[in-house]
């Protein structure tokens, strides 16, 4: 049975993770996306949502957590973000590992896991390699503002990341997102490196 090749893919907020997942996606890769977990826990996890409703009572009514005014709360208090991610982490580490198993019995060579804050919570020691996704700052902001978040929004969530430059410097694999065209070549190219050499 061949071993699975586990890629972490990350980048700082607004870098293309999403889009080159979806790449991934698109060439039959199985991908596990971090935000879209946390989103469906918001609404489908109990535990999470009561726990959330203690820290942030403002933020839970109910369809689950409104993650607008979740992040309207941390602005406010910036100290809820570390108590934020000790109850979130946890049911996300749950809900990877069930995807990673199901990886395992499919015997997939190759599964790539979408994950913001790899090196921040030192998911880069556990998985085989790590893609980063990066563009120029100018070209981050304008993308992240675009989509509609505010600037202080988008200041106070990139205050908490690890640095492009680092996360650049640790990676195993970079791809600019600059452009569609560039980033689906070099993720095809990735794929074939990384299923023939496992
Ligand atoms: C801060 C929240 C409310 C913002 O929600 P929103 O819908 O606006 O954005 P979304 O969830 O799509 O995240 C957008 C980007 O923000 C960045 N980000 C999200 N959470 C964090 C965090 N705790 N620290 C640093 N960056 C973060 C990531 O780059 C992510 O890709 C939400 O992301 C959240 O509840 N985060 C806490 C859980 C967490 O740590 N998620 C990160 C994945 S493990
Ligand atoms: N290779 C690319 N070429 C051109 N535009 C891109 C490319 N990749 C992403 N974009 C654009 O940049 C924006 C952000 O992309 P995406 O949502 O994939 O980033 P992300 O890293 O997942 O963001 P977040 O951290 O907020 O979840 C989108 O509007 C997308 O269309």
């Amino acid at each position: 049975m061949s071993k699975l090749y586990v890629l972490g893919l990350t980048g700082s907020i607004g870098m293309g993770k999403t889009t080159t997942a979806n790449m991934f996606r698109d060439a039959q890769i199985a991908v596990w996306d971090a935000d879209a977990a946390v989103h469906e826990l918001y609404t489908t996890h109990t535990d999470t949502i009561e726990k959330i409703a203690e820290l942030a009572p403002i933020a839970v009514d109910g369809d689950g957590v409104n993650r607008d005014r979740l992040r309207n709360v941390l602005q406010a208090d910036k100290s809820l973000f570390a108590k934020l991610e000790q109850i979130v982490h946890p049911a996300i580490r749950m809900h990877r590992d069930a995807f990673l198993t199901k990886c395992r019995e499919l015997s997939l060579s190759l599964a790539v896991v979408d994950i913001p804050l790899l090196f921040e919570t030192g998911a880069d020691e556990w998985v085989d390699g790590v893609l980063v996704v990066s563009t120029s700052a100018d070209n981050q902001r304008a993308r992240v503002l675009k989509r509609g978040m505010d600037e202080k929004s988008f200041e106070m969530i990139l205050f908490r990341q690890t640095p492009d430059a680092e996360k650049r410097a640790r990676a195993d694999f970079v791809i600019e997102t600059n452009s569609l065209e560039h980033v689906r070549t070099e993720v095809h190219k990735l794929i074939e490196q990384l299923t023939k050499e496992h």
